[in-house]
């Protein structure tokens, strides 16, 4: 027979020919220590609401939010990450019932630790659920976001969750300078412990919009966008800037932000910093295989595990994924936890 290059010497399908040997060479794996479970809260008790751009995924009041802990617990899901859902009374131009000491998320953060202590609480800072305008920071007379006076809040926030308990605090308004002067702040109050995850490269991205509906953000906003804050899409050199930045003012984890269109962002930040870096697959992606899911188009769960697994082939320590749960059950159905 007449052959080109190494063939029949090396055939690749030789090593794929038996289970035993995909398993002996599979480079990445997923296991529930990988997951964060991104959930909505609001106020209310027995009290869920469907979110109709994120089948599958309601809005709890405190009291059935701690059932859904108890499951995370028990499947072995390390942290549950907190997004508030406030009625429209309670948002102001400044946002300022983010640093409600008593406020929703606090209250979570204060009943799931007296619950689940094991269980770690993650929480979101910024400003989108609680300003009548729907972004992440302060706003000048033209709409224009304010940084610096939009820190001194986000400040105020994240103690506010700290001092009631949260593990994570994770500014996610991409503000220039603010994880320096979070870290500073907890410091001086002592908490020492307290977490950071900082949101570094964040795209100003279309795949957010169903996570606006579920926060109430999206009326809100209206058509303006966040661009002048988050990261242009085209971009990748500027992530590494800004996950260097973050690390350099004491960031403990960064990460990426969407998921799945921005693999290669993931794999360039894990390959230059070795920090530990995890990533999101946003609302919109979530809304994407489950739209394709319920009609019939892709399979369920082979699309979800493949969508996962990818992350951690591009690097990723951690998912942040709304498919978290039912992820964890089919790798304890396989015994893989
Ligand atoms: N600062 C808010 C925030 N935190 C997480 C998400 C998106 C999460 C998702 O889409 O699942 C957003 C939306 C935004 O920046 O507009
Ligand atoms: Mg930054």
């Amino acid at each position: 027979m007449q052959t080109l290059g190494q063939f029949p010497s090396v055939r690749m399908r030789r090593m794929r020919h038996d289970d035993f040997s995909r398993r002996l060479m599979r480079e990445s794996r997923l296991s529930v220590d990988d997951l964060i479970y991104p959930v909505f809260v609001t106020e209310g008790t027995n009290t869920r609401v469907k979110v109709p751009s994120l089948p599958g995924v309601e809005r709890l009041s405190i009291d059935l939010l701690l059932k859904q802990a108890e499951e995370c617990v028990k499947l072995g899901i390390p942290v549950m990450a907190l997004f508030p859902s406030i009625e429209d009374s309670l948002k102001t131009p400044d946002g300022s019932e983010a640093a409600n000491p008593d406020g929703l998320i606090p209250r979570t953060v204060r009943a799931l630790k007296e619950h689940f202590p094991e269980l770690g609480v993650m929480c979101d800072v910024a400003l989108d659920p609680y300003t009548t305008h729907g972004q992440d920071g302060l706003i000048d007379e033209t709409g224009f976001i304010l940084n610096d006076e939009t820190i001194e809040m986000l400040v105020r926030q994240s103690l506010a969750q700290a001092e009631a308990g949260a593990d994570i605090v994770a500014p996610s308004d991409m503000m220039d300078g603010r994880i320096g002067i979070i870290r500073q702040e907890l410091e001086k109050r002592g908490l020492i412990y307290t977490k950071i995850m900082a949101y570094s490269a964040k795209y100003a991205s279309c795949f957010y919009g169903p996570f606006r509906d579920a926060v109430g953000s999206s009326s809100n906003l209206g058509r303006s966008n966040k661009a002048v804050y988050q990261q242009d899409p085209a971009n990748t050199n500027e992530a590494l800037w800004e996950v260097g930045l973050d690390l350099a003012e004491g960031a403990d984890m960064v990460m990426v932000k969407p998921g799945m269109p921005y693999l290669d962002v993931l794999w360039r930040v894990k390959q230059e910093f070795l920090a530990p870096t995890y990533v999101y697959q946003v609302s919109g992606e979530y809304a994407m295989l489950m739209a394709a899911i319920q009609n019939g188009w892709l399979d369920e769960k082979k699309a979800i595990m493949e969508s996962l697994v990818c992350f951690k082939r591009a690097g990723a320590d951690g998912i942040l994924t709304y498919f978290a749960p039912q992820a964890a059950r089919w790798l304890a159905e396989e015994g893989r936890r």
